[in-house]
């Protein structure tokens, strides 16, 4: 077999790219309908949340800013490390601005509650969480998040911007990997 061949890793696919599309439009309608005559700046957090960001942002009516934050936790495994490093910053003043962050997965949380924390402490009028993908099981810190596009269950997913050692960001769907590729 072709050692290229992506989806021979995969285990089965939870949610096909029309799937994904129809819950992130159903999200930007909240979004819209939530933030009517507000400013917005959505803040896309790489790598993961390349594909949500371009689907999502597409997928509004009203006017929005967007900038970009490059944070890592994982490194090349499947645990987060807990130490969240930021890699790139965002450009934007958060003074008075109506912030929204936008993750493809919350897994232990550790991530966005130190995002959510560093983000608050630049002084915006408001910081929101939208994310595609949520694995209530595996919360090790509770965080409000307004936006979510599914709950999942506590199993490594790729695909759709996740990745496993920067592999399989680039499938248009979400699936769970075969154990063997992790194993
Ligand atoms: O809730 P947590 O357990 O903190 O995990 C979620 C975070 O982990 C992944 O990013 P990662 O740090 O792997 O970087 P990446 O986005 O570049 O893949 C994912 O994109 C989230 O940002
Ligand atoms: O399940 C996952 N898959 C890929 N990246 C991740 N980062 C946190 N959880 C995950
Ligand atoms: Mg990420």
């Amino acid at each position: 077999m072709d050692s290229r061949d992506v989806e021979a890793d995969l285990k089965h696919v939870l949610y096909t790219k029309e799937q994904i599309q129809q819950r992130v439009s159903e999200l930007a309608a909240q979004i819209d309908a939530d933030y009517a005559g507000r400013d917005l700046l959505i803040v896309g957090v790489l790598k993961g949340a390349v594909m949500v960001m371009a689907d999502l942002a597409r997928a509004l009516h009203s006017h929005v800013t967007m900038d970009w934050m490059a944070v890592s936790s994982y490194g090349s495994g499947t645990q987060s490390s807990g130490v969240v490093r930021i890699l790139k910053d965002l450009e934007t003043d958060l003074m008075g601005k109506h912030v929204l962050i936008v993750e493809d997965i919350i897994d232990s949380g550790l991530t966005l509650s130190w995002l959510r924390a560093n983000l608050i402490s630049r002084g915006p009028a408001s910081v929101e969480i939208c994310t595609l993908l949520r694995k209530p099981d595996a919360a090790k810190v509770e965080i409000d998040v307004k936006y979510v596009g599914y709950e999942i269950p506590n199993e490594f997913v790729v695909g759709y911007g996740l990745d496993f050692a920067e592999k399989y960001r680039n499938l248009d769907f979400v699936g769970t990997l075969a154990p063997h590729i992790y194993e």
